[in-house]
């Protein structure tokens, strides 16, 4: 059901209705019927014969859809009660809908004339149809009162399209904002509901489609899924030798950080490469070695904080060897680390960038610009580092971040991690949505480094294997008996699980 869902900003929402109106032909009061009996069909098994509804409807064709679901409830032999906005402020749609529910006799009263509280009271659900797509500027006076009037009912809330009154784009509160217990997105999830900002106002969300053509939505982000993605992954010929699943080099450690390097390295054993290295400086090469007797481990020459300034050149003649090289983890953000990531660069192999190499590609973009792909895995503060935004702007508005950095580096693949990780290739935008505390700890991100390293041995599309690595990531922690206790290295010990699922 979530296989090629759309993710959109508001505008290009309200533009995918507008085509499917004009330019398809397809009736606004089509689309709205299907988007209500969407939304009946799934809240029926969230509500009692019994209950009694509370449909609240604004100004614009959000309050139709609240309209068109009353009626529907109604048919079906719910309760329901509607409140209206003013007369003078209803879209035509809106006035379509309204004569129907008259006609039927359901019973509605204008918000200025009823008193809400009361209504509030007496109902065991209340249907959110205030402001969908449409919101054009925060929210006060009547409308204000009201949302503020719902969150504090305790009733549970099903808000149409969007929680009233949160940005679509940013999930930013404009005022305030209804607090769902579900939403249900209309034809695509916006932005703004899997935000951190927004996603705590959305509650359980949903996705509804309206019969908007999907050959308008080809150009938009997607949502990434199991279902998704399953039939891409590769088949590994249990013919082929250890070569064939590729040979990859792990670039990074430091006498302080020796931890990072040893989990994206396990993390890369176990998610089906070939031949594995790493390239350490020599202070910590036991340390490697102990934790380890899978790994092949080669000694740089270090300085007291991690690789010395000269190790890049013992790097240079051994690169040829390696498919895949993966550069960044405990490190540390030092001249030496340049040099390296240069270097590491300057080689024929993928080459995926984490961590402290992060900072250095931001210093020097164009290193990035070369032939063989590059696949980066920054978090909000690394993405900052490498783009020279914000945090601000890149939180507020992510998917704009991502993909300005991927029309600039056309072969670099980015994985944008937070609480929905967008990972962009070109002009394509995948994005996976699946928060999980157990993932807010240290070392998730170099064990998701070592799998999208060692993936990329085996799978060769940068871009698959980046959205792999994501999805199999967020799978293994799903496997989290609980949250708190869980730690990156029981993500490795649940790959072997999660595998099974697409690899037989
Ligand atoms: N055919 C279609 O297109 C389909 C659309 N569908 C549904 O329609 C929704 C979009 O409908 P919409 O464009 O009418 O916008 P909507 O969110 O209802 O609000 C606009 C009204 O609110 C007003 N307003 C805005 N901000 C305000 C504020 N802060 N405080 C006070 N007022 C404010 C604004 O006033 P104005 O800015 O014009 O002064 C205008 O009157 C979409 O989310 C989906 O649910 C589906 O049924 C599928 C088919
Ligand atoms: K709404």
């Amino acid at each position: 059901m979530w296989n090629s869902i759309p993710i959109c900003t508001s505008e290009q929402a309200r533009l995918a209705d507008q085509k499917a109106i004009c330019d398809y032909g397809i009736p606004s009061l089509v689309l709205m019927e299907r988007a209500a009996l969407g939304c009946v069909e799934r809240m029926q098994s969230h509500i009692h014969p019994n209950d009694t509804g509370l449909i609240v409807c604004g100004p614009g064709n959000n309050g139709a859809d609240g309209l068109a679901i009353a009626r529907l409830l109604s048919e079906r032999g719910f309760f329901v009660k509607i409140v209206l906005p003013d007369s003078n402020q209803m879209s035509s749609d809106e006035k379509v809908q309204l004569h129907i529910v008259q006609k039927l006799a359901i019973e509605a009263c204008p918000l200025s004339a009823c008193s809400l509280e009361p209504l509030l009271h007496s109902c065991d659900y209340i249907v959110d149809a205030i402001f969908g797509s449409g919101l054009s500027r925060a929210i006060h006076g009547q409308w204000y009162e009201t949302i503020a009037a719902i969150n504090a009912s305790g009733r549970p809330v099903f808000s149409i399209d969007i929680p009233s009154g949160l940005d679509g784009n940013t999930g930013i509160a404009q005022g305030i904002a209804v607090k769902a217990a579900h939403t249900f997105a209309l034809d695509c999830v916006k932005w703004g509901e899997i935000s951190p900002e927004g996603a705590p106002y959305c509650g359980m969300l949903h996705r509804v489609p309206i019969g908007i053509p999907s050959v308008l939505h080809e150009k938009e982000a997607k949502w990434l899924s199991k279902s998704s993605l399953c039939q891409k992954i590769p088949k590994r010929s249990p013919f082929q030798h250890k070569g064939a699943f590729g040979r990859a080099l792990m670039i990074g450690g430091s006498p302080q950080m020796p931890g990072a390097v040893s989990m994206a390295s396990s993390a890369c054993f176990h998610s089906g490469i070939g031949l594995l290295s790493v390239f350490v400086p020599d202070s910590i090469q036991t340390i490697l070695q102990t934790r380890s007797s899978l790994i092949m481990t080669i000694g740089a020459e270090a300085s007291k904080d991690g690789f010395s300034l000269t190790a890049y050149q013992q790097l240079q003649p051994i690169l040829s060897r390696f498919d895949v090289l993966c550069i960044g983890n405990g490190m540390g953000k030092s001249p030496s680390t340049d040099a390296l990531l240069q270097t590491a660069l300057s080689s024929d192999a993928t080459v995926v960038i984490d961590a402290d190499a992060i900072a250095s590609a931001g210093q020097h973009p164009f290193w990035l610009d070369r032939e063989a792909p590059v696949i980066l895995t920054p978090h909000i503060k690394e993405m900052s580092d490498l783009t020279g935004l914000s945090m601000q702007e890149i939180k507020t508005r992510p998917y704009k971040a991502v993909t300005s950095f991927c029309a600039a580096h056309p072969n670099c693949v980015l994985v944008l991690k937070s609480c929905a990780t967008i990972i962009g290739y070109r002009n394509q935008l995948s994005v996976l949505f699946s928060p999980n505390s157990a993932l807010s700890k240290g070392g998730s991100g170099d064990v998701l480094a070592g799998i999208v390293t060692g993936l990329s041995g085996w799978i060769k599309d940068p871009f698959l294997a980046a959205q792999f690595g994501v999805l199999v990531h967020s799978m293994a922690a799903k496997q989290a008996a609980n949250p708190v206790s869980f730690t990156a290295l029981d993500l490795i010990q649940n790959l072997d699980f999660v595998f099974e699922q697409f690899i037989k």
